[in-house]
Order: C-alpha cells, then structure tokens, then sequence
C-alpha cells in the first residue's frame, strides 16, 4: 500500500475546460447556447471556444495573462468561460453595472491585457480608460457586436469579437494547465461593505464548485437553463460550466425583466434558473396581466443574500420550486444548501418558508463548515441561538485575494478555515441559518439583533416591498434598529401603512427590544450592481438622523 499514490495515469490536472469537449462528442447536434433567433449547437460552441483560444493566442496573450470581458447575457459572455482560460490567460468578468471610476480601479487593479466589451457598454469603457494615468498602458479593446440589438454605436475598431473568432483556429490545441492550481478566473466582490477584493480561483477549484453545485441542485441531463443570474457575477455560480458537463441549453438574457422572464420560461420550456432574492422578489410581485402560467416544473435556485421567508413563499404560491443556497465570490458559488426533507413537503407552506430561508449544511464537496465564537474559536451551541461567525473548510476556496497578502491572511487563518465575516447560528438539526454580516449586527442594549430576523417580518407585511433594517445611534440604548422600506406599486396613499402600523406589526411577531424604533418610507431602497441592498448607505442615513432621544425607550 504505501508504495501506491500519484502516478503519470491519474495526475492530470483537474479542470472544467475538457467538459466542453465530452458534450460536444456526447450533444454535438444539439442546442447550447439560443439567444433571440441565433441557435448554436454543443459542436459550434467548442469550435467557436477553440477559436477564441487560438485567436487570443495569436494576438499575444499568454498564461497568466488576465483579460476581461465587460458584458451581460450573451453568447459571447458564455464561450468566454471556456475560450479565454483555454487560451491559458485568467478570466476576469467585470459587472456591467459598475460606474467608469469603479471599472478603472479594477482594470489597473488586475493588469488587463485585454477587454472584450459589449457594445452597449462601449462608452462606459472609454470612460474608465479615460481615467487612467496616462503612465498604465491601457489594455487592448476589442467590442462585441450584437445584431440582434436596435440604435448600437457606432465603432472605428477593426478587430470585433466575431472577426478574431474568424482568424482562430476550430482545431486549436488549448493550453492545459500545467497543474491544478494553476489560477483560471478573477472576480471582484461586490463591494457590499468595502471596496471590491480581486479574488483568484484556479482551475481544480473551479471543476469542484462546478460539480458540486450541479449535485446538490440535481441537474439532469440537457436541463434548458434560463440566465437570469449574470455570469459576471461569481461566474453565475458555476453554471456556465454546469451546463456543459449535463449537455444543457442555455437560454441567454440580455434584460432581466419580469415579463421577458415569463415569456422566455414559457417559449423555451425553461426547467432552471436561478437568482438573487431581488429576483425572485421581483417574480412574485409580477402582476397577473403580465405573468404566464409556468409550462412545466421549473427549479429556482437563489442565494447572495438571505431570502426572506415571505418572499420564498410567495415565489413557491407561483409554483417554482425554490432551492436555497449560500456561498461567497471567495468559494467561486454555493457550499452551503438547505438540503431538503422529503417530510417538510407534508408540512404548511409557511413552515414549508421558514425551513427553506435557513442556509442549510455543507454541499457534498465541502470538507467542514462551522460556526464559532470569535473569541475562544470554539463551535457555538447548537441552540440556534447562539451566534457566532460562519467559517468553511474545502477545495472550491480562493487562491486567495490578488495583490492584496494582508486580506488574504485575515480572511484565511492559520487555523485552517476560511473567515466568512458572516454571523449566524447552529439549529439543533445540524442546520445554519445567516442572521447578519458581521457589520451590520444591531447591539441594542447589550442584546444582538439580527437584521435579516427583523426584516424577514416586514417581509411579510402585505404591503411591503423591500425592507432593510440597519442600527440608529440611541442616547439610551445604544443602537436601536431603524427600518427603511419601500411599498408595493399601486399602494394608494390612503391605504398606506404609517410607521405606527409597522411598528404595531413587528411588535405583534418579535420580541419588543428587536422591534424598530424608526421605520422611514423610501420608494427604492439603494442597491449594489448584483441587486444587493446597500446598508452602509442606510446606516449612514440613520446616523445622520442623529440619536433617538429618550422616547426610544420601550
Ligand atoms: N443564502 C444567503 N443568505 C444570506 N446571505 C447570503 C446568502 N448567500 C450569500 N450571502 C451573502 O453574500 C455574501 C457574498 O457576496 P459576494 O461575494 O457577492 O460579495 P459581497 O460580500 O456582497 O461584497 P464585499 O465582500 O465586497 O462586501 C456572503 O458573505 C453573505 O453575506
């Protein structure tokens, strides 16, 4: 026995770039990527990768290399996945969302060699470039056209993304990596609570996030996956590479919009999708005059912040079924999942809510997950009660944070776990439920509050819409919690909820010290790009109220 291990047969790197090759033997003639009325198929999809390999090649991009692409949903967006890491250079999707300033920071930040941009978001790149010191040589641009798109600007580059396609080669021999842990993909975080971190992930990463994800979500075979997920963001976890290994189609989205949603769910047959709690919020709050019955049972995986109890419950009541999960930029997708229970189907669907709004347990390929006291490093009770921080142990974790030794050194610890800065509890069942980020804990008197428990009951006012609750200076207490929150559309003024009937409806569900003390009507709450709500800008509004005076005490 201890002779035996690694040899020459079963050393080979793992990476998910070869499943593009399998489905194109296995589904070559079928479709893989549809966008309006262009259609490819898996064996056009692999020779149009070979080709942007080879292309990015010839132009002089090399291993390690990063190049990245500023687009939405496209086709181009999706081959990116595979052509540019076969090329051997790191891919970096940028959020399209993200201001000219933002965009620059970034693009200096990670030493782009190259962008891919979509036309639409052409200007916004000039203008970021347009901020660059005129001593950090720019990177190469190259657009990518899309005809399917009315009132496009006008251009004077010559290459485009289709004509450097067209001088690769369909046979090119990609650029493996020469070992697993060779760096493959570069995300920045969001920027929910600071400024977006540079996160590197290799390909041995990858292929297990991507394999794991499809098992805990059970993918079957060619599934007809809709984009609502943008795939800039954490690589819309995983799944374009999901879909190639189960042979899938990929039903591309410009616009996530609820009626283009419900038209494409229904003209495709769509059976998956997944997206930020906004999104299912969005679907449920959709109008009946503009939603379409679902054709077929279609799976809805969310994650990226904590899905309110309600909202899941109302999204189920439109017959989705609804999956949950957790995960990071830093773990490249989801590693916690609330596994579900046969048995909590016989159960009332507000239960049925309440269950699915926890996080869950580790996803298959996870080593260990845990949720500790940050002072003693010990596991907390399992109570569910007892708050601590969550931290995660497994292959899908980062490299680490690019240039950047001092964060990579917080974040994981020579204890051996990855520090989420997420804080919640351990249910009696093995169970973790999320009940705040560790900034955005309200200490009220001494006590804890979680944000995410107070706004999952405003969640359930039948005339709310979106609700974030952040901490209030309080000459008494400390802090007590504030609530800002936006009502349904068609809300009439005279039917609108006053802050004294939101308070007398908390105070009916939750325990009074968590009750807020201020509740502030906003007819949008701010957003980060990914759809988040930006409650470093609420916290700072209720700072500038000043303090509570003494009518705050309960
Ligand atoms: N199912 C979930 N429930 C609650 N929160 C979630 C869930 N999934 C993800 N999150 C939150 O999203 C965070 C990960 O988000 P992401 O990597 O997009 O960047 P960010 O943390 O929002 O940005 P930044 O680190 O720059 O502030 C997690 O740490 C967690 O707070």
């Amino acid at each position: 026995m201890d002779k035996l291990g690694s040899n020459p047969a079963n050393r080979c790197p793992l990476t998910p770039l070869g499943f593009l090759e399998r489905t194109a033997t296995v589904y070559g003639d079928c479709p893989s990527v549809v966008y309006h009325n262009t259609v490819y198929t898996w064996a056009e999809t692999q020779r149009r990768c070979l080709r942007l390999a080879s292309g990015l090649c010839s132009l002089g991009i090399s291993r390690r290399d990063v190049v990245s692409v500023l687009a939405p949903n496209i086709p181009a967006m999706y081959e990116m996945h595979f052509g540019v890491p076969m090329s051997g250079a790191v891919l970096n999707t940028i959020n399209i969302r993200l201001d000219a300033r933002t965009i620059s920071v970034l693009l200096r930040h990670s030493g782009s060699k190259l962008v891919f941009c979509d036309i639409l978001s052409l200007p916004l790149l000039h203008d970021a470039i347009s901020l660059f010191p005129s001593s950090h040589n720019p990177p190469q641009i190259i657009p990518i056209e899309d005809p399917h798109e009315p009132n496009t600007p006008t251009h004077s580059y010559s290459l485009t993304y289709e004509k450097l396609l067209e001088m690769g080669n369909p046979e090119f021999k990609w650029i493996r990596p020469e070992s697993e842990w060779d760096p493959m993909i570069l995300n920045y975080t969001s920027g929910t609570t600071s400024a977006p971190k540079g996160v590197v992930h290799c390909h041995r990463g990858i292929f297990i996030v991507t394999v794991d994800s499809l098992t805990d979500w059970s993918v079957p075979k060619q599934s007809v996956y809709l984009w609502t997920l943008p795939m800039f963001h954490a690589n819309g976890w995983s799944f374009p590479w999901g879909m190639a290994v189960m042979g899938g189609t990929n039903i591309c989205l410009r616009r996530v919009e609820a009626a283009a949603v419900f038209d494409a769910i229904n003209k495709h047959k769509v059976t998956h999708l997944c997206g930020a709690p906004v999104v299912l919020n969005m679907l449920s709050n959709t109008p009946e005059s503009v939603r379409k019955p679902l054709p077929g049972p279609v799976q809805v995986l969310t994650a990226g912040a904590p899905p309110p109890a309600a909202v899941l419950h109302r999204t189920e009541a439109l017959g989705f079924t609804v999956s949950h999960g957790y995960g990071l930029t830093e773990t490249a997708g989801l590693t916690i999942s609330c596994a579900w229970k046969g048995q909590w189907n016989r159960l009332p669907a507000s239960e049925r809510a309440r269950l699915k709004s926890r996080q869950g347990v580790r996803t298959p390929s996870m080593a260990t997950i845990d949720v500790i006291d940050g002072t003693t490093g010990q596991s907390v009770k399992r109570d569910g009660q007892t708050m601590g921080e969550i931290v995660l142990q497994g292959g899908c974790v980062m490299l680490g944070y690019l240039k950047d030794e001092k964060a990579t050194k917080a974040a994981i610890r020579q204890d051996g776990w990855f520090y989420t800065g997420d804080v919640g509890v351990m249910h009696p069942d093995g169970y973790v439920e999320i009940k705040d980020r560790s900034k955005d804990v309200i200490i009220s008197g001494g006590e804890n509050i979680s944000s995410v428990e107070v706004e999952s009951i405003l969640y359930g006012h039948p005339m709310v819409n979106e609700a974030a609750v952040v901490a209030r200076p309080d000459e008494f207490w400390g802090e007590t919690p504030c609530a800002f929150v936006s009502l349904k559309e068609g809300v009439g003024s005279s039917k609108s909820p006053t802050e004294k009937d939101i308070i007398a409806w908390c105070r009916e569900k939750m325990p009074h010290y968590m009750v807020p003390k201020t509740v502030v009507f906003k007819a949008e709450l701010p957003k980060t790009s990914t759809g988040k709500i930006q409650k470093y800008v609420l916290r700072n509004q209720a700072k500038e109220m000043g303090p509570a005076k003494q009518k705050s005490r309960i």
